[in-house]
Formats: C-alpha cells, sequence, structure tokens
C-alpha cells in the first residue's frame, strides 16, 4: 500500500487543507506563499504568525471572500470558494471584528442577525438566540445596548451570533486582540468549551503564549510562508529547553558553567540560563561543579521549551508581536 506523505493528509479528518495557496495582490504583494496547511477535525489550531504575516488573507480564502491566486484550498472536505454556498452555513466567522449596531441591545442583535439568516426558522429564533446568549454569558446583559458593552462583551456577542446556528467549524481572526486581560481569558475559555463540544476551532493570533494555552495544533507563518505546523506539544519537544539556575552568585554561575563548555550562557534578574548539556548524567556533573565553586545555587534545573523556543530555534530570531 502507498503511504501517504505529510503533505497528503487523510482528508476524512482534515477539516481545512490547502495545497500551495497563494495570494498575490493587484499591487505585486506575495501575501501568501504555497501554503500546504492541514488542520485535524476537532483541534483548537493556532494559525500563528507576526502582524504581515499573511493570516488574514488566508482566513479570507478559506472563507471564499478572495480568490487565491494560486493553489487550491478545502473546507470540510469541499473546494472554496466554489462551494462555498454550501459550506458556510457550517462555519461561524468571526473575522476583523463583528459588525453590531450600537443602539441596539445585544438581545436585538442577535435577533437581526438571526432574521438575516434565509434558514433560520423564525418561531424558534427566541430559543436560539437565549441559547447563543447563554453560550457566550451574556445573558444578563442581553438587555444593554451594544454600545455601552466593553470591548470582550462586543466580541462575545460575535461569537453568540456564530453560534446561533450548530458549526463545525468555527474561524476566528484574532479573537482576543485589543482585550484586557480578564477579556482574553474569557474568549480562551469560552474557545476551550466550544472545542470540547467536538467543534473544530481554527483562530489566527499574534500572541505566542495564547497559542500555547489554548491551543492543540499550531502553524507558524512569517512573511506569507509556513515555517511549521502540527501538534503544539510536539513543535515545543522540537526545540530543548533551557537549563535555569536561580542563585545570588550570577557572575560565578556563569563563569563556572563556560569553563565546563556551556553554550548560550546568560546572566538574568535571577541568575544564569543557557543551554541544555545533552544528557542527565551532565546535568548532575554541573550542579556539583557549580557547588564546588561555592555558587550559592538556590533553583536548577532544565526549563520544558516553549513555542517561543520552538519558534526561535526555527527562525533564528525572536517572535516579533509588533511585527
Ligand atoms: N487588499 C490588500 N492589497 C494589497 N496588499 C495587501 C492587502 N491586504 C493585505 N495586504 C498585504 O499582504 C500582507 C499580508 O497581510 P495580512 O493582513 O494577510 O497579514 P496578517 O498576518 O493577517 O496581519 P494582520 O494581523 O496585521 O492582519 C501584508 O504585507 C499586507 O500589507
Amino acid at each position: 500500500m502507498e503511504e501517504l506523505s505529510a503533505a497528503e493528509p487523510d482528508m476524512a479528518e482534515t477539516v481545512i487543507a490547502t495545497r500551495a495557496l497563494t495570494k498575490r495582490y493587484r499591487g505585486g504583494q506575495l501575501a501568501v506563499d504555497g501554503l500546504d496547511l492541514a488542520v485535524p477535525a476537532g483541534s483548537v489550531f493556532g494559525f500563528l504568525g507576526p502582524n504581515g504575516s499573511g493570516k488574514t488573507t488566508t482566513i479570507r480564502m478559506l472563507m471564499g471572500l478572495i480568490e487565491p491566486t494560486s493553489g487550491t484550498a478545502r473546507v470540510l472536505g469541499r473546494p472554496m470558494p466554489r462551494a462555498a454556498r454550501a459550506v458556510l452555513p457550517e462555519v461561524g466567522a468571526l473575522i476583523e471584528g463583528p459588525a453590531l449596531y450600537g443602539f441596539l441591545s445585544g438581545r436585538d442583535n442577535l435577533q437581526r442577525y438571526d432574521a438575516a439568516d434565509p434558514t433560520a426558522d423564525p418561531r424558534t429564533r427566541r430559543a436560539r438566540v437565549a441559547y447563543a446568549l447563554d453560550r457566550v454569558g451574556l445573558t444578563a446583559a442581553a438587555g444593554k445596548k451594544a454600545k455601552a458593552y466593553s470591548l470582550g462583551m462586543k466580541q462575545r456577542l460575535g461569537l453568540a451570533a456564530a453560534l446561533l446556528q450548530p458549526r463545525r467549524l468555527l474561524v476566528l481572526d484574532e479573537p482576543t486582540n485589543g482585550l484586557d486581560p480578564q477579556g482574553m481569558r474569557e474568549i480562551r475559555s469560552l474557545v476551550r468549551e466550544l472545542a470540547s463540544d467536538g467543534t473544530t476551532v481554527f483562530l489566527s493570533s499574534h500572541l505566542l503564549d495564547e497559542i500555547e494555552q489554548v491551543c492543540t495544533h499550531a502553524a507558524v507563518m512569517a512573511q506569507g510562508r509556513l515555517i511549521t505546523q502540527g501538534a503544539v506539544a510536539d513543535l515545543a519537544a522540537g526545540a530543548r529547553g533551557r537549563l535555569v539556575v536561580t542563585t545570588p552568585d550570577p557572575g560565578d554561575a556563569a563563569r563556572v558553567l563556560k569553563e565546563q563548555g556551556v553554550g548560550d550562557v546568560v546572566v538574568t534578574e535571577t541568575g544564569v540560563t543557557a543551554e541544555p548539556p545533552d544528557r542527565d548524567r551532565e546535568l548532575a556533573e554541573l550542579n556539583a561543579a557549580l557547588v564546588a565553586a561555592g555558587v550559592r545555587v538556590r533553583g536548577f534545573g532544565v526549563e520544558r521549551a516553549s513555542l517561543e523556543d520552538a519558534f526561535l530555534a526555527l527562525t533564528g530570531e525572536g517572535f516579533d508581536v509588533a511585527g
């Protein structure tokens, strides 16, 4: 039997699949360059990249809002934009902030939204709206005018609109952009809840730690190209962690580690970090060498690699959140 290569994931289990997807804007800007994306069913998939890396352009192609210059995109197994009519009713999307009427209450906004859907039965509208409000925790504030909502509440109302119908896939473009930490937490826990019901969630973000906290899978973009994708745990495991020594004697600690041949020794506020040795035995020896040299070691160990470490290892540069 022929084996499937990594570039040909099992379509049945892949909710979003693109092949060499490319977008060159009229001005000549190559915004997305040969993208092969594979989003597994049931995942919370983080689409990560600094501003301008091509995330929104990709999402707009996936939703059939713009045509790719070349390459293909399949969403829920169907080609986009050709099958947009059949596919989009099963996709809830929150792109570039929700369009809301500030003078209407949250509830009335949802009523209007639901009424605009020709497939939505007016007799069950009230129940659908009540359910969606409850889902995003806005029942108590449903009667307030949307213009009085905080940014986080507006964002949740936008999500409620996406949840009026049962969806197999949710596509959220920077859902926590501009929110305060509390608002970000609310959206994150909502995303987790939705995912636990089996909905695949595809969300873009320029925040590494956000992806790490909420996503099972991720793809990393830079300048229109895919750098890597896969399970978050695997991505992070691909990078080595850091040796972290907590000590009030960082200068001495750094000197001893360098003498022991340890690479990339960096003095921090609380001690020293460095490249970890390859074997555990060497780790114990390093600790012994520090103590023998009179360094007061308060903490010593290897910290698990983060997605940021993985990104650094892949690109050789920091993740520039400002783009
Ligand atoms: N309509 C357009 N016409 C021409 N160039 C565009 C257009 N939209 C985006 N671009 C350019 O394409 C590149 C990718 O932009 P895109 O918005 O897809 O990135 P992004 O990762 O979503 O960033 P952001 O988070 O800032 O939206 C950028 O260089 C941008 O300037």
